[in-house]
């Protein structure tokens, strides 16, 4: 039966693809000289991507040479200098190839000139053959285990060589891995294309790894194969290439990923929902063993761990079949096996009999999410299920005792209020109400002289919202959105404001932003899972601390800020619990620590 063709997926937003159009749409010369290159003639198309269209080029004075500079048959790539990799001169990619002598590496095709002529900017390549999506979709959609493995121990070479020159490649799939040219000695070889989203994980001057930062709002690379950090924001590291590799493995071998058929705007989302719900025993169920162990080590590697390449390699080994008669060349892999030596080699086993620590794909949990501060002794107290009718007993004695709310959550239905004697706060005014959030209330209050400094909502779109009189605050605005609003924080950050409020209704999310809020800086970390790696990032790098946090269902979002003054103790800690933490907030007191902010949500036991 032959296979239904399927169209590889789009890499593209709607507004670039309508740039790419014209782009492409812009007649290609018929005969291409650049950068002291011979003239060819621009003949058949080899592939079209998100940035540039791909050319067989025959030289127009023939040679017998088949490959090199001077091969009879060259790939031309073609991007029209109005494309979005080359707003700024030409392409992204030449600075790739250039500055780090990219093409001299075994499967990654040299490119032997560029130069720009008329409206393109051209660069001259070794030519190939297919894509593992084309074999895959020409085989009826089907790929053998033992062409899989090969796949991935070359793979798996390529890209320790790419990292070994400190770049990350950035959108790892089947669409990018090449094989030789047909009917040459090459025709077996995988070649891996395009750096157009490739970046530096190793800083080019110093040697250090670059700084982790997660951007909730930045998407680079594919969504089917994108790990669940780059689908997160977080700067790219060697990690996101191994994922992606596993997704792409998983694809050929199994014809499908479980986030495939996803539409909409929200896409992403639920894809990456999808991605950090499927663990690798599901995903690789009916599989040899090494692909499960492959997803589950890389999909617990950390930022700037060093992947074990060569364990990777031995895992697929045993499946690649007899070395005479492969599917794809695997000697490229066999000599970095070879120059690494035993002892590197023993250092790199991966210990699968007892796995770490797994910082993905726990089990699901919603839990309280309690963040403590060291602070002066102070009076604290805290009441949780807490029932609508009570709220107003517990406010009332509490100021009575001189205590304003410093915090709310909620959790089915029920307040949590922590009350303190630290606050500052002159006055203090809350509303219960079945919207999220109540505008008319808050507006008003605003007129007062009221600023919001805490609020929640709980899963049938009630809130209870505080404003206090007594703040630092000289402006505010808040946000209501369905999905985390990462965009209007980053805008708002740029006209000097600072989250300092946030909390969630079910699945929606409110954020309160604040002038004059007291701090230099602040960064979001958002996750499906507790962001526990992104949170000691933080903490460990110049005295960011969580200022504000609040969690759906699906994820939970923490807001760290350094503040203008630092406090003398720094000291914060975290703690998950399924009950709310009554014991603990009394053994943290004893410590002078506080609690300085709670949630209700997802995390990950
Ligand atoms: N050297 C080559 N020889 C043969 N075909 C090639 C070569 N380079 C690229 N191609 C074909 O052209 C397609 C697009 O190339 P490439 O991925 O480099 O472009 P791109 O515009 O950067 O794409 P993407 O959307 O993946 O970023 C490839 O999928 C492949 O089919």
């Amino acid at each position: 039966m032959k296979a239904k063709a399927e169209a590889p997926p789009e890499r593209l937003t709607a507004g670039e693809k309508a740039k790419e159009e014209e782009a492409s749409t812009a007649p290609l010369p018929e005969k291409c000289q650049v950068g002291g290159s011979p003239v060819y003639i621009v003949e058949r198309k080899l592939g079209k991507g998100g940035f540039g269209q791909v050319y067989v080029g025959r030289r127009a004075s023939p040679t017998t040479a088949k490959s090199g500079a001077d091969a009879n048959y060259v790939a031309l790539k073609f991007e029209h200098r109005s494309s979005k990799g080359c707003n700024y001169g030409p392409p992204y990619e030449w600075s790739v190839y250039s500055c780090s002598s990219l093409g001299g590496i075994a499967g990654i095709p040299r490119v032997h000139y560029k130069g720009r002529q008329g409206d393109y900017y051209v660069m001259v390549m070794d030519m190939l053959g297919p894509s593992l999506w084309d074999v895959w979709n020409s085989q009826g959609q089907v790929m053998s285990q033992e062409m899989v493995a090969c796949i991935a121990v070359e793979a798996l070479s390529i890209l320790e060589k790419l990292h070994l020159k400190g770049y990350v490649h950035g959108d790892v799939k089947p669409e990018n891995f090449l094989l030789g040219q047909a009917n040459t000695p090459n025709e077996k070889r995988l070649y891996l294309v395009d750096l157009g989203l490739a970046t530096r994980w190793r800083d080019s001057v110093c040697g250090t790894h670059v700084e982790y930062d997660q951007r909730p709002d930045v998407f680079r690379g594919t969504v089917r194969y994108a790990s669940v950090h780059a689908h997160l924001g977080r700067t790219a590291s060697r990690r996101d290439d191994l994922e992606s590799l596993a997704y792409t493995l998983l694809f050929l071998l199994k014809g499908r990923l479980p986030w495939q058929g996803y539409q909409g705007d929200n896409k992403g989302f639920l894809v990456c929902k999808k991605k950090m719900a499927t663990s690798a025993e599901l995903l690789c169920r009916y599989t040899p063993q090494a692909f499960r162990q492959f997803t589950e080590a890389v999909v617990n590697l950390k930022f700037d761990e060093e992947p074990k390449y060569a364990a990777y390699v031995a895992l697929f080994e045993p499946l690649c079949g007899s070395t005479l008669s492969r599917p794809i060349l695997t000697d490229t892999a066999a000599k970095v096996g070879q120059k690494r030596g035993r002892e590197s080699l023993e250092d790199e086993t991966l210990d699968l009999a007892a796995p770490k620590k797994k910082i993905r794909l726990g089990l699901p949990a919603t839990q309280w999410i309690t963040v403590y501060n060291a602070h002066r002794p102070m009076k604290q107290r805290y009441h949780y299920n807490v029932a609508n009718t009570r709220v107003e007993q517990h406010v009332e004695k509490g100021n009575d005792d001189g205590l304003y709310i410093s915090s709310v959550a909620c959790c089915q239905e029920l307040w949590a209020l922590i009350m303190d004697a630290g606050t500052g706060f002159t006055a203090q005014v809350y509303e219960l109400s079945n919207q999220f959030l109540p505008k008319e209330w808050i507006m008003e209050k605003w007129e007062e002289g009221y600023y919001i400094t805490a609020m929640a909502g709980s899963t049938n779109g009630s809130s209870l919202v505080v404003m206090s009189k007594g703040t630092p605050y000289t402006q505010q605005s808040y946000k209501v959105s369905d999905s985390f609003p990462f965009k209007w924080i980053n805008k708002k950050w740029k006209e000097g404001f600072y989250v300092t409020s946030m909390s969630t209704s079910h699945t929606r999310w409110a954020v309160v932003m604040s002038r004059n809020a007291g701090f230099i800086d602040q960064c979001v970390e958002l996750d499906f899972q507790y962001p526990s790696e992104g949170i000691h990032r933080r903490w460990d790098a110049a005295g960011f601390r969580i200022t504000a946090c609040a969690a759906t269902p699906d994820q939970a979002a923490f807001v760290l800020s350094v503040p203008r003054r630092r406090p003398m103790d720094e000291t914060q800690e975290t703690l998950r619990t399924s009950a709310f933490p009554s014991t603990h907030v009394k053994d943290k007191w004893a410590k002078n620590l506080y609690i300085a902010g709670v949630a209700y949500g997802r995390t990950v036991s």
